[in-house]
């Protein structure tokens, strides 16, 4: 494909439809979007992130990823569309244009590659990477459970083969490695936004606990504002609160990583529905999910610019 125009926003698309969108869409806005090569993965992909800035060096930062979970699909697809709604509403919506102005936006799309190939070529339902070791009979480790904080606790699995399989140690794959390099190497991050999905829910940390963070009152606030807004957009009603509370205990997180790391406003976002399609969520539902999540990631961006 020679340009983004002929790229269906309302489509599922392969790894290879994503990685030539991403070319043409960094050559079609390279006023404002660049395409940073952070790793590779297990199988040797590279890892990719977009990178949008208007100038300045080092600026304050916000990050965002999808598809950690290979086959929560609605995730990368909703990362493209907002990749697109950034540089179409840069200039146009005043808040956009003010974060904009001040702030960088990393966004990861593909977050679990291999993975991701492997939902389309063998197993729909595939969920972890696609590491290996010596003497161990099960495939993957879940990139979810991989991070340092709170590492091998309640709500992560020992077992290679549970779908919540830690990994032998902290940051052992290269795709969660690759992001705590980066982010780390950045130093600057304020914010960061980790999409899954499927359930309906806005949670922050901490997964690893019940002990609340200590700006609990604020997340819970900026949480139900954002919230507030994705529903205001289809009527789509979201749960929030902090990840051990309103879903259940998880170790060895995103978010609890962001936020030990000094990341303030870290959240994970699962996104729609409640179960009826699960991971297997129609295409029609791909840009009314993107929509009101945009609203959602604004309330969020909005709040990190003003703090
Ligand atoms: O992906 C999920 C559904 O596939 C549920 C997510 C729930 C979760 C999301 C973010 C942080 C901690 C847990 C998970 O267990 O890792
Ligand atoms: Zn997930």
């Amino acid at each position: 494909e020679r340009s983004t125009s002929s790229f269906s926003y309302s489509s599922y698309h392969t790894l290879e439809e994503i990685y030539s969108w991403m070319d043409n869409f960094v050559t079609e806005h390279s006023d404002m979007v660049s395409k940073i090569r952070i790793g590779r993965s297990f199988e040797n992909r590279t890892i990719l992130v977009l990178k949008f800035s208007t100038g300045g060096s080092r600026r304050p930062a916000i990050w965002i990823d999808t598809g950690i979970h290979s086959r929560e699909w609605i995730t990368h697809a909703t990362g493209i569309w907002t990749a697109k709604k950034i540089v179409s509403e840069y200039g146009k919506d005043p808040v956009l244009t003010d974060i904009l102005k001040a702030m960088d936006i990393f966004i990861e799309l593909v977050t679990n590659p291999d993975g991701f190939a492997f939902t389309h070529s063998m197993n729909r339902l595939w969920r972890k990477n696609k590491s290996t070791r010596r003497g161990i009979f099960c495939i993957g480790v879940d990139l979810n459970r991989n991070w340092k904080s709170g590492f091998g606790g309640n709500g992560s699995n020992a077992n290679p083969c549970s779908e919540t399989y830690h990994g032998p140690s902290p940051q052992s794959e290269p795709e969660v490695a690759a992001i705590v390099d980066f982010i780390t190497a950045h130093g600057n991050f304020k914010a960061l936004i980790s999409i899954h999905s499927y359930s309906q829910m806005l949670m922050y940390p901490y997964g690893q606990t019940l002990e609340p963070v200590s700006n609990e009152q604020e997340m819970y606030d900026l949480a139900k504002a954002a919230v507030k807004a994705l529903h205001k957009v289809h009527g789509i009603q979201y749960i929030f609160g902090s990840i051990s509370n309103t879903l259940y205990l998880a170790s060895g997180i995103t978010v609890d990583w962001a936020y030990d790391s000094g990341i303030k406003y870290a959240f994970s976002f699962e996104l729609r529905d409640t179960g009826h399609f699960g991971f297997l969520l129609p295409a029609t539902q791909i840009i009314p999910t993107a929509q009101e999540t945009w609203m959602a990631i604004l309330t969020i961006m909005e709040h990190t610019l003003r703090h």
